[in-house]
């Protein structure tokens, strides 16, 4: 590709994997057709990846792929009791996604291992490289430098397939920072800030590229962070340029190979000095305070300073009931020694935790690490539960008892998402986001409202004290302890291999192909639920219980928008079926439709889809009978997924038309005869008492993704396009 103007990094690294290198690409306009160089899939995402790909016949994957089991191991005892159970409950699960790895050449990281943005962090990241994961939380190789993004599953059976992967040109907001950071203000602060000023949307088909002299002092595993919570502002992903900080976590990690390459090639691992971006957010690190977002939304930020008076004035409760640190986001060997220098200190004045303090290391690697440098001992020494290395209760894998369901109660965690319900399913837990030293001091207190700069803890002689500012090394000064190997490598001989789904299975279920769209427009089709507000993918495809289901579609469409608050009664769960008028469970009055061979559509607020990449978000409308879902904006993987699912991704062209719409109204699509990228469609809307009113939408659709409609799903397309 030649260009005639200076690059910033992201542009460098997406280019520089066009399928076609003469495309000219015009950011937030052109379809790009990339390759990457891998793909990663966790396995509450990989079985429903993988059963498409079985469903499409292929062989073997085209590209280095890597399963990961971290979702399904719920925390309850602690580490060895918990992996063991889960280990049993999802023995069937992992038999699956062992033996599909084995068959279609996948490394399989098995349960233990760690989850999946730290083990591709320590194994398979490389600066300059393009991965797809379906993980929200990809983007966490940016900290090596990588555009590293999270897709659906369809995308990685395109990829896995040997197809080229489509993403449309990003726009590329840059933050510069300056300055290094002080006191107790840590990496992690610098995304809360960041999401504060972006929120939940404002990075929606953009990458965040980081730049200035403040990136320098910023660990990897710290630049990590940063770029794995850009997915809580809806970014495509988020990079930073090389820097000799990645390259001793390079070396610290056994591929000194890479480093000396990217030091070789740094220049093509930094944007070019003119670069331009679309826009430039400043952060100057020095004035950087801690900050903890929250509740529900994780882009509520409050500057430490700040947040005592918001405890009090909203009300939040000010108890803490449980610390927790860890998930993909903030378990590394750094986030790790910093926390428990902390503990150190509490521990020498005779004060523990007086909160619950839950701990999951990121990797196998960090747990043995920390446990061989006395790190887990401390942290047991202060009351804390050291969970297994896996996801646990940042999705809802938690079997939580300390508070009965329904009870208000305030959590403050080191994660990235702090949905409503997500934690532990309980929509009165009051979810903050932090960085894992600031999680550990409050845990220490026992008080949300706790600011270890001005408060004091009283130590067992009575006596009052001011915690230090933490203190860790960025990477263990012994080097690291693999721990045990967990890594079962993609057979060179799998002929003999059987993949085996169990008809009677509750857990996994061989896919269907969906019915091509049958070339007429779509009649007064009644409105499934009208969502009010936010409506994450934890609202549309609740995890938590649910993630047993996440490879059989009909099972866990039964959580189909049972999150989703109903705009006719703000009630959630709660519809009318306009077939008989009764209100019923939302996944019920689906099925009743279904049944009675009634397509439907479901209408939406801002950002519909925010969050996960899981693509059962989309599945499960279209496999219950939807047809379209409208809204006033989407989240790009929710929409993307919509697409590749068969369905109509649809926005209201004048957004205020949302509220001209009554849940009881009937719509018709029309227009779909001359369906065309850049055309906007017609929805007529018919009122109960006969009054019509038309309202233009728009859709993005290139002219690819039409025939995915046309043909009823892109894996159809795929299917039709490979036999043809
Ligand atoms: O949906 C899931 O499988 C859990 C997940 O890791 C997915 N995600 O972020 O894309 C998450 O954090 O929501
Ligand atoms: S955000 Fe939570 S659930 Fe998702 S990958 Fe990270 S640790 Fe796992």
């Amino acid at each position: 590709m030649t260009l005639d103007r200076p690059l910033t990094l992201a542009e460098k690294v997406v280019y520089g994997h066009l399928d076609d290198p003469t495309t000219r690409a015009v950011r937030g306009e052109t379809y790009l057709k990339l390759r990457p160089d891998r793909v990663a899939m966790q396995d509450a995402t990989a079985q429903m990846a993988t059963l498409q790909f079985i469903s499409a016949g292929l062989p073997t994957t085209q590209v280095p792929t890597t399963v990961h089991c971290d979702h399904l191991i719920a925390a309850q005892e602690g580490a060895g009791e918990d992996l063991a159970r889960a280990k049993s409950e999802n023995a069937e699960v992992y038999d699956f996604l062992s033996s599909a790895s084995s068959k279609y050449g996948m490394g399989f990281w098995r349960p233990g291992s760690g989850i999946i943005h730290q083990i591709v962090l320590e194994n398979y990241a490389f600066p300059g490289g393009l991965m797809i994961g379906t993980d929200s939380h990809t983007p966490n190789a940016g900290g090596l430098g990588m555009v590293a993004v999270g897709v659906g599953g369809a995308d990685a059976v395109d990829v896995m397939a040997g197809l080229p992967w489509e993403l449309k040109a990003p726009k590329i907001i840059g933050v510069k920072l300056s300055g290094k950071l002080t006191g107790w203000a840590s990496a992690k602060d610098v995304i809360l800030k960041v999401a504060g000023i972006l929120t939940v949307k404002g990075g929606t088909g953009a990458i965040i590229e980081y730049f200035g002299e403040g990136v320098d002092s910023l660990s990897c595993t710290g630049m990590g962070t940063i770029c794995n919570m850009g997915a809580e502002i809806g970014a495509t992903t988020s990079i930073f340029p090389y820097n000799s900080r990645m390259g001793d976590y390079l070396n610290a990690t056994g591929r000194q190979g890479i480093a000396s390459l990217a030091e070789t090639y740094s220049e093509n691992l930094r944007a070019d000095d003119s670069a331009v971006y679309d826009q430039i957010i400043e952060v100057d690190l020095s004035t950087l305070e801690p900050h903890v977002n929250g509740p529900f939304t994780p882009d509520l930020a409050h500057p430490l300073s700040q947040f005592k008076a918001a405890v009090e004035k909203q009300g939040w409760p000010p108890e803490l009931t449980v610390g927790l640190i860890g998930s993909c986001t903030n378990s590394s060997y750094e986030d790790m020694s910093r926390s428990a220098s902390i503990v150190r200190q509490a521990l020498d004045k005779g004060v523990k935790s007086k909160s619950l303090f839950n701990i999951t290391p990121g990797s196998e690697q960090v747990r043995a690490t920390i446990a061989r440098d006395g790190i887990i001992d401390t942290f047991e020494e202060t009351g804390g539960t050291v969970l297994a290395n896996a996801c646990g209760p940042c999705i809802g894998q938690w079997n939580r008892s300390d508070v009965p369901k329904g009870t208000p109660n305030s959590i403050v965690t080191s994660f990235n998402r702090n949905f409503s319900m997500r934690n532990d399913g309980n929509p009165q837990t009051h979810t903050f986001i932090t960085s894992p030293e600031l999680v550990t001091a409050m845990a220490l207190s026992g008080r949300l409202d706790f600011n270890p700069l001005t408060d004091e803890l009283t130590a067992a002689d009575g006596s009052s004290f001011k915690l230090e500012l933490p203190k860790g090394d960025e990477l263990p000064a012994r080097g690291y302890d693999p721990g045990e190997d967990t890594f079962q490598p993609p057979m060179e001989d799998a002929s003999a291999v059987k993949v085996h789904v169990d008809p009677s299975s509750a857990r996994l279920q061989l896919l269907e192909p969906f019915q091509a769209w049958n070339g007429s427009d779509y009649e007064d089709l009644p409105i499934l639920i009208k969502a009010l507000g936010k409506c994450t993918t934890d609202h549309i495809s609740m995890a938590g219980p649910w993630l047993k289901y996440r490879g059989h579609l009909d099972n866990i469409s039964n959580n189909m928008l049972i999150g989703a608050v109903n705009a006719e009664n703000g009630e959630i769960n709660s519809v009318k079926n306009s077939l008989t008028g009764e209100y019923g469970a939302v996944p019920d009055v689906a099925r009743a439709y279904k049944a009675a061979g009634v397509q439907w559509v479901v209408v939406g607020d801002e950002n519909y889809g925010e969050g996960s990449s899981r693509e059962h978000a989309a599945l499960e409308p279209r496999h219950l009978g939807g047809v379209a879902v409208l809204v006033r904006s989407f989240a790009r993987i929710h929409e993307t997924n919509l697409k590749k699912q068969g369905m109509l991704p649809l926005t209201f062209a004048t957004p205020e038309d949302y509220d001209k719409i009554d849940p009881e109204d009937k719509l018709s699509i029309t227009g779909l005869s001359t369906f065309a990228p850049g055309v906007p469609l017609s929805v007529v809307v018919k009122k109960p008492g006969g009054v019509t009113l038309n309202v233009t939408v728009n859709h993005t659709f290139n002219a690819d993704q039409i025939e995915w409609f046309k043909a009823g799903s892109a894996l159809n397309k795929i299917k039709s396009d490979l036999l043809s």
